[in-house]
């Protein structure tokens, strides 16, 4: 019988233990010693399941080279103006045998078998952060997370340390769902998805997820020789934690043209405590040289959130790949904002001023690239952050940094438990 992640797990979380501490993560890490009994045979039922399961529809859209993305914009819902529109799903199975709820525990368990010859994962412990107010409901978990689309890691990106083998699909997606399995979000907020349709949607609804995909206009992946289809922003959230109440896909103008960066956003109801809220995911376009770019880009989608949370009437998170240093005039216009936001990790810092000191690290041609880009912002009067993952430390990442055989993107995983503050005192 399906239990849900949360079920399943809560005895390990402790994520209601008090006191200020580092907390331990969940039981679900992957044993450095090989376990007593003998590992599955290399035939996932439900890895194989799930990729079969949809290859024949992402074969459709997707085997059509850089005019895919041509057609693939055209099947998507966009949205240039900031007026939230009713969700609808892209792709809906009809095979019932797609729609059984998966175990967690068993999909986590085919991820270490295709993964046993690998060193452990990495351990990151949760921060509390909780400064007084108990919350009469659970945390909202927030995961932020750029997975790195396979084609640009193959093909574009030039991690010149990483060792191809380590970009291997077949076991990197099981390192990325072991690092989804082991947090166990209640919302995933995630970039660079290029293995949404035979990947991340059929799994992810099967653990009780559901899904939204947003792919790029003019996707670099799609100038990858054997890519998977265009890369795009991804939402995930626990159908039995929320209620879409409303949904937009935005695609990002720059001084009011249109650009190749995208972003989801979406009014969720919580069903426990029946508050609304506004959860977000965007990528801004990336390198240096296009710092205006971005400014206007993080414009526009301030403004889209501003008309979508009713000139913040409701409360906002916005989880993003900014590939923006904190220095930058785009973090500037988030944290100036009158949606008055803050950025969670701040709290991670000493003086609770300060960003981490990188989220993206990685060894390129042209050198080794440690950035502060990954964020989750969030209303500061109406959400408190009660928990935020430690990232890895120096150590942990290694000498030829991200990906890796241990980790795999280049950027760390953000995550956050959030709860609504009892008593909004009316600023948001
Ligand atoms: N077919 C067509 O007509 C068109 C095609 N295009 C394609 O789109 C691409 C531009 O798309 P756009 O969305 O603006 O891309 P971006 O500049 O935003 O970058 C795309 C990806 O490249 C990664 N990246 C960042 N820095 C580097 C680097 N130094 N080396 C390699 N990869 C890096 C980024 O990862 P991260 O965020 O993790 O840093 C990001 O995911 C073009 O190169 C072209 O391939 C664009 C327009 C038209
Ligand atoms: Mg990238």
């Amino acid at each position: 019988m399906y239990q849900s992640p949360r079920r399943l797990c809560s005895a390990l979380l402790q994520r209601d233990a008090p006191g200020l501490r580092r907390l331990p993560t969940p039981g679900l890490r992957r044993q450095s010693s090989p376990p007593a009994a003998a590992p599955r045979p290399a035939s996932p039922r439900l890895l194989a399941a799930a990729s079969g399961a949809v290859r024949s529809c992402s074969r459709t859209v997707y085997s059509m080279g850089n005019g895919t993305s041509r057609l693939y914009s055209a099947l998507a819902k966009t949205l240039n103006s900031s007026t939230a529109s009713q969700h609808s799903e892209y792709l809906v199975s009809s095979d019932p045998e797609l729609l059984e709820p998966i175990d967690p525990k068993e999909l986590l368990e085919e991820c270490r078998a295709v993964l046993h010859t690998r060193p452990p994962r990495y351990q990151r412990d949760f921060v509390d952060l909780r400064t007084d107010s108990p919350s009469r409901h659970p945390p909202i978990r927030v995961m932020q997370w750029n997975i790195l689309a396979q084609a640009l890691g193959e093909g574009k990106d030039n991690f010149v340390q990483c060792p191809i083998e380590a970009l291997k699909w077949e076991e990197r997606k099981c390192l990325i769902l072991e690092e989804i399995l082991a947090y166990e979000p209640d919302i995933l907020c995630l970039q660079e998805v290029d293995h949404y349709f035979d990947t991340f949607q059929p799994l992810l609804s099967r653990l009780g997820y559901q899904g939204t995909f947003f792919p790029k206009p003019w996707s670099p992946c799609l100038d990858v020789e054997h890519n998977n289809g265009p890369d795009g922003c991804a939402l995930f959230f626990l159908q039995n934690r929320f209620k879409l109440v409303n949904s937009a896909n935005i695609r990002l103008t720059a001084m009011t043209l249109k650009t190749n960066q995208v972003a989801i956003a979406q009014i969720l109801e919580c069903k426990e405590s029946g508050r609304e809220f506004c959860i977000a995911v965007t990528h801004l376009k990336a390198r240096t040289g296009w710092e205006r770019f971005r400014s206007a880009q993080g414009c526009d989608l301030l403004q889209n959130l501003q008309n979508i949370t009713q000139g913040a009437k409701i409360p906002l998170i916005v989880c993003g790949d900014f590939n923006a240093e904190p220095t930058e005039e785009v973090y500037k216009h988030f944290a100036s904002s009158s949606l008055n936001l803050n950025s969670a990790y701040k709290l991670l810092s000493a003086d609770g001023q300060s960003e981490p000191p990188y989220t993206t690290w990685k060894i390129r041609t042209s050198g080794e690239c440690r950035h502060t880009l990954d964020y989750i912002w969030y209303s500061k009067h109406a959400l408190s952050v009660r928990s935020a993952l430690d990232l890895l430390t120096e150590e942990q990442i290694g000498p030829n940094r991200l990906p890796s055989f241990n980790y795999p993107s280049d950027h760390l995983s953000l995550v956050c438990d959030f709860s609504f503050n009892e008593e909004p005192d009316g600023l948001l």
